[in-house]
Order: C-alpha cells, then structure tokens, then sequence
C-alpha cells in the first residue's frame, strides 16, 4: 500500500505510551486492545508511535522498530493514520528507523531534534532532518518540536524557512512548545497540504484560534472523547462550550501536576482510566505510587463521567 500523501493529518493523534511488562519488557500482546480502547472508547483514529510519551529514548532501536511494526500491523484497517517518531541522538540510528518505517508502511515519520549535541544552527537542523529523510523520500515527513525536553530553543518558524526544497515530502510540524506567536508564525507558513499539529494539550483551544490543523499529545489516550467534543464546538463557533471542556482538562492537569505529574503518573492515569495493562514506565522515570494514580483516576472521574 503507498504512504498517505494525499491525506492530510488533521484532528486528534493520540501519542501512544509504550506497553511494558511488570519485568520491564515491551509487551506487544497490549497493541491490539489499545488501538480498540482509542477507537472505540476515545473516537482517536491517529497514533504518533515512540515518541516522548512512548519513552523511545529509553528504547533500543531494535525495540522501536518491534513496536513501530506492531502498530502499523494492529492500526490496518482501524486506524486512519499511524505516525513513527524516528529521532534519535543518532543519525544512523534516525535514519534505520526510518528505512524500517517504509517498510512497514507507516503513514508518515516525525523527527525530533538531537538533545545531547545539539545543533547550534536551524540550518545544521535541517541538514539533519533532511538526512533522515533522503532514505525515506516518498515518505510524510514532520518536524517535531518540542524545545522544553530537547532544549533546542530555536524557533519552529526558522526551521521550517524552505524545508520543502530540502525534504519534497515535508508535510508539517508537531509544534509542543508553548510560544504561540511561534506556532502562529508555522501556521502562516504552511502550504495548503501541510499540518500544524499542536502538542500542549492544556492550551489547545488557544492553538486552535491560531490555526491548528490538529493535536498530538498523551493526554488524548484517556480525554479524546471530549477533546473531540472541543474541536467541534470551535468548529461550531461555539467558544463557551470549547472553553468549558478545555478548561476541565486544565484543571485536571493542575491538579494533577500539584501531586507530582510525570510520564509515570501519565502512564498511570491511563491503566486506570482505560483497564489496559500497559506496565510501568521504565527507569530513569519512576512507577506512580498507587494512592496518586487513584486520587487523579478520582479526580478524571469526578470531571468527565463519560467515560
Ligand atoms: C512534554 C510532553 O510530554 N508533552 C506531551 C503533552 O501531551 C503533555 O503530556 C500534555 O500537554 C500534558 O502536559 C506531548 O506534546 C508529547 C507528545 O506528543 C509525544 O509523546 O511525542
């Protein structure tokens, strides 16, 4: 089957975390009831695979490519687009990921920054994009932004400035950063085939009246559903409704960084709310303690009883 070239990424990505088994092992037995519980329980019909909420810099290559299979193979038929993120400190390693992600038919690959040297220039970023993607050159390509993990601070907009002569499949940004003139400034830039994908879930209303054409993030796992209910009010023009639910997600979000919220909290949040078993995160982050995960369980509860 051809890539998704004509298929805009638009709506809702759900940035997929990583099953693990109690013994720390990636569990691909998780995949196929996951991919149910968005579709049929949250309405997500996009992934983005291994990327900062699936802990793939905690992974191996050969662990992220078992993954990125398993999903593209689970996703057949049930999912509309399935992302791979392919960054990683290596460009040999980016760009084996992203030969694999071909094969294997994904939709389209992302690429984050390298963190550890980072590069001191939007050219030398990306000469390194571009790298990656030159084994991949039929494939969708996004940048992936997201300068509070990476800190690479160079404004998206400086990225982006004739990526298309570089990267001919360049189809758009994952922008998770919180500088909105700066993802303003991406969408006024975007050609008429590329997305702006907005990736901080607790102001996406904001980003929404700048122009997203969608939103990746961790938090659409467990509150898609309602997430999907705000875009179609924004959709509708009606702002009270849009900002009655984002402000819900805010307040769980609020909430739930007043207790301590990291990718292990997050993780947690999502096996209780959903009843999958998607393990613990692995180490450097730390399991959840039970009584937080069950106090911000409560709290989702109290505010979205749908689900
Ligand atoms: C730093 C971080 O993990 N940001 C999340 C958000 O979805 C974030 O969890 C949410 O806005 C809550 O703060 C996403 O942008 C990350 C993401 O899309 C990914 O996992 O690749």
């Amino acid at each position: 089957m051809a890539p998704a070239l004509d298929k805009k990424l638009t709506g809702l990505v759900a940035a997929t975390f990583t099953p693990f088994t109690t013994q720390g092992e990636i569990n691909l037995a998780e995949i196929g009831p996951y991919i149910d519980y968005l579709t049929e329980k949250q309405g997500v019909n996009n992934i983005f695979v291994n990327g900062t909420t699936g802990e793939s810099m905690s992974l191996s290559v050969a662990e992220r490519k078992d993954l990125a299979e398993e999903w593209c193979r689970k996703a057949k038929g049930k999912m509309d687009q399935v992302i791979i993120h392919v960054g990683c400190m290596s460009l040999t390693d980016s760009k084996e990921l992203a030969r694999h992600a071909v094969q294997i038919e994904a939709d389209g690959i992302a690429v984050i920054s390298p963190s550890f040297f980072k590069p001191s220039t939007a050219d030398a970023l990306r000469t390194f994009l571009y790298q990656v993607s030159s084994v991949a050159p039929t494939l969708p390509f996004y940048y992936y932004h997201i300068p509070a993990v990476t800190g690479v601070n160079m404004p998206a907009r400086d990225v982006l400035e004739n990526i298309e002569e570089l990267i001919p499949f360049f189809r758009g940004v994952k922008f998770s950063g919180n500088d909105l003139m700066d993802f303003g400034q991406c969408v006024s830039y975007c050609q008429p085939h590329w997305s702006a994908l907005y990736g901080v879930d607790e102001q996406l209303l904001a980003a929404l009246a700048m122009g997203a054409h969608g939103a990746v993030g961790s938090t659409y796992n467990y509150v898609g559903y309602h997430v999907n209910e705000l875009m179609s009010a924004f959709d509708h023009g009606d702002i009270i409704q849009a900002r009655t639910i984002q402000f819900k997600i805010q307040e769980l979000l609020s909430y739930a960084k007043k207790l301590g919220f990291d990718l292990g909290v997050n993780k947690q949040l999502m096996n209780e709310v959903s009843g999958l078993s998607l393990g613990p995160p692995r180490l450097p982050v730390m399991p959840c303690p039970v009584d937080q995960a069950l106090a911000i369980a409560q709290k989702y509860h109290s505010l979205f009883s749908k689900n």
